[in-house]
C-alpha cells in the first residue's frame, strides 16, 4: 500500500482515534450505508470516502438519476463495501432496506448572494421525502442531514418521523462536522500548531450567527508560535462562520463546499458506525434534539453508541463573548427550528 493510500486510510480510520469494539476487538458487522444525493458534489466524493471505510460492508448509491455511473465507478475500488447503484423513485426503498446509516446530501447547494435559508423552498420538500421513505424503510437507521438549511431540515426530518410514529431522537443527526473541520484548520494555521493536535468546539448551529466556535475551550498540544489577541479570536470566529460563503463566493456560481464536506461527512458516518459497533470513546458535535438549551435542536458534543446519541454533553464554561454569541445564535436557531416545524404540520414555505 502507498504512503497515500495508507495516509486516505488512516484518515478514514478517523485521525487515528480508537475504533476498537468494547471487547477490544475491530467491528465485524456487516453494516449497509445508503447516500441519498450521491450522484452530486458531494454525493460522489463521499461515496468514495465510504467505499474506503473499514466499517462498511454494503454501500447504497440513490440519486434521482445519474447512479449507475458512480456505483460501476466506485464498485471497482478494491476496499470491502458491495457497491450498488439506485435510481429514480420507484428504486428508493430498495437502497434504503436494511440501511444501517443513511446519509442525506440531496438538495440544491448555493449560490454567492443566497443564504442556506434560501435553499429552504426547494429542499425541505426533498428532505421530507426522503426522511418518508426512511420511516418506511429504515426506521432504526442513523439519519445524517447534511442537505440545508441543517438548522431547518433536521426539524423537518423530526417532525416527519414523528408524523409516522418512528421518531426516535437518538438516531437523527444534523452534520455539523464541517464547522468543526473548518475552526481547527483555521486555528492551527493561527497559532503555527500540527492542525492534527487541535480541538476546537463548535456549537449552536449551521448558518451565519448560529454557528458558534468556542475558541476559550481550544486545545493543541506542542508550543503554539502565537498568542491570539481578541480581536483576532474575532475574526477566527467570522471565518468560521462565514465559511461556507467563503466556498461559496470562490466557486462563482458553481456551487457550494462539496470536497471538505464529503471529508466531513465521512468522519461524521464513520463515528456513528463506530458508535455502533460499541467502540468506545466515540463523541462527535452535531445538531440533535436537545435539552441543553432553550432551543430544541442544539449542536453540541454528543456520545454515540450502539442506539445512537447516548448522552448530550454539556457546553463547558464559556466567556462573556461567547455567551453574548450564544444568545444571538439560540434566537436564529429558534426561528429556523420552528419555521422547519411549520412546514413539516402545514406545508408552509
Ligand atoms: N451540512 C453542511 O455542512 C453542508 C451542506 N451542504 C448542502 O448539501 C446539499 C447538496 O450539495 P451539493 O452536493 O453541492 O449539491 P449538488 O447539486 O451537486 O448535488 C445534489 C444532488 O442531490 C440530488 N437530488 C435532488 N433531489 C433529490 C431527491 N429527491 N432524491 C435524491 N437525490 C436528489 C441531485 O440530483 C444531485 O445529484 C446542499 O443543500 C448544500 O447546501 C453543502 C455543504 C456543507
Ligand atoms: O455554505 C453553504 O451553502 C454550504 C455549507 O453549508 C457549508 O459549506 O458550510
Amino acid at each position: 500500500m502507498n504512503s497515500l493510500m495508507r495516509a486516505t486510510r488512516q484518515a478514514l480510520q478517523m485521525a487515528a482515534r480508537s475504533y476498537a469494539t468494547k471487547g477490544g476487538e475491530k467491528d465485524s458487522m456487516p453494516r449497509k450505508v445508503a447516500i441519498l444525493g450521491a450522484a452530486g458534489g458531494i454525493g460522489q466524493p463521499l461515496s468514495l470516502l465510504m467505499k474506503m471505510s473499514p466499517h462498511v460492508s454494503s454501500l447504497a448509491l440513490y440519486d434521482i438519476a445519474g447512479t449507475p455511473g458512480v456505483a460501476a465507478d466506485v464498485s471497482h475500488m478494491n476496499t470491502l463495501a458491495k457497491v450498488k447503484g439506485y435510481a429514480g423513485e420507484d428504486q428508493l426503498h430498495e437502497a434504503l432496506d436494511g440501511a444501517d446509516v443513511v446519509i442525506i446530501p440531496a438538495g440544491v447547494p448555493r449560490k454567492p448572494g443566497m443564504t442556506r435559508d434560501d435553499l429552504f423552498k426547494i429542499n425541505a420538500s426533498i428532505v421530507q421525502g426522503l426522511i418518508k421513505a426512511c420511516g418506511e424503510a429504515c426506521p432504526k437507521a442513523l439519519l445524517n442531514i447534511i442537505s440545508n438549511p441543517v438548522n431547518s431540515t433536521v426539524p423537518i426530518a423530526a417532525e416527519t418521523l414523528k408524523s409516522m410514529g418512528v421518531y426516535d431522537p437518538k438516531r437523527l443527526f444534523g452534520v455539523t462536522t464541517l464547522d468543526l473541520v473548518r475552526a481547527r484548520t483555521f486555528y492551527a494555521d493561527a497559532i503555527g500548531v500540527d492542525v492534527n493536535s487541535v480541538d476546537v468546539p463548535v456549537v449552536g448551529g449551521h448558518a451565519g450567527t448560529t454557528i458558534l466556535p468556542l475558541f476559550s475551550q481550544a486545545k493543541h498540544s506542542g508550543q503554539a508560535k502565537k498568542q491570539l489577541s481578541p480581536e483576532e479570536i474575532e475574526a477566527l470566529t467570522k471565518r468560521t462562520q462565514d465559511g461556507g460563503t467563503e466556498v461559496v463566493q470562490a466557486k462563482a456560481g458553481k456551487g457550494s463546499a462539496t470536497l471538505s464536506m464529503a471529508y466531513a461527512g465521512a468522519l461524521f458516518a464513520d463515528s456513528c458506525l463506530r458508535g455502533l459497533s460499541g467502540a468506545a470513546n466515540t463523541s462527535e458535535y452535531t445538531m440533535v434534539q436537545s435539552e441543553i438549551t432553550s432551543c430544541p435542536f442544539f449542536a453540541s458534543k454528543v456520545r454515540l453508541g450502539p442506539s445512537g446519541a447516548e448522552e448530550i454533553l454539556g457546553l463547558g464554561e464559556l466567556n462573556e463573548i461567547e455567551q453574548k454569541g450564544l444568545d444571538i445564535a439560540i434566537a436564529e436557531l429558534t426561528a429556523s427550528v420552528e419555521k422547519g416545524v411549520k412546514f413539516a404540520k402545514d406545508g408552509t414555505l
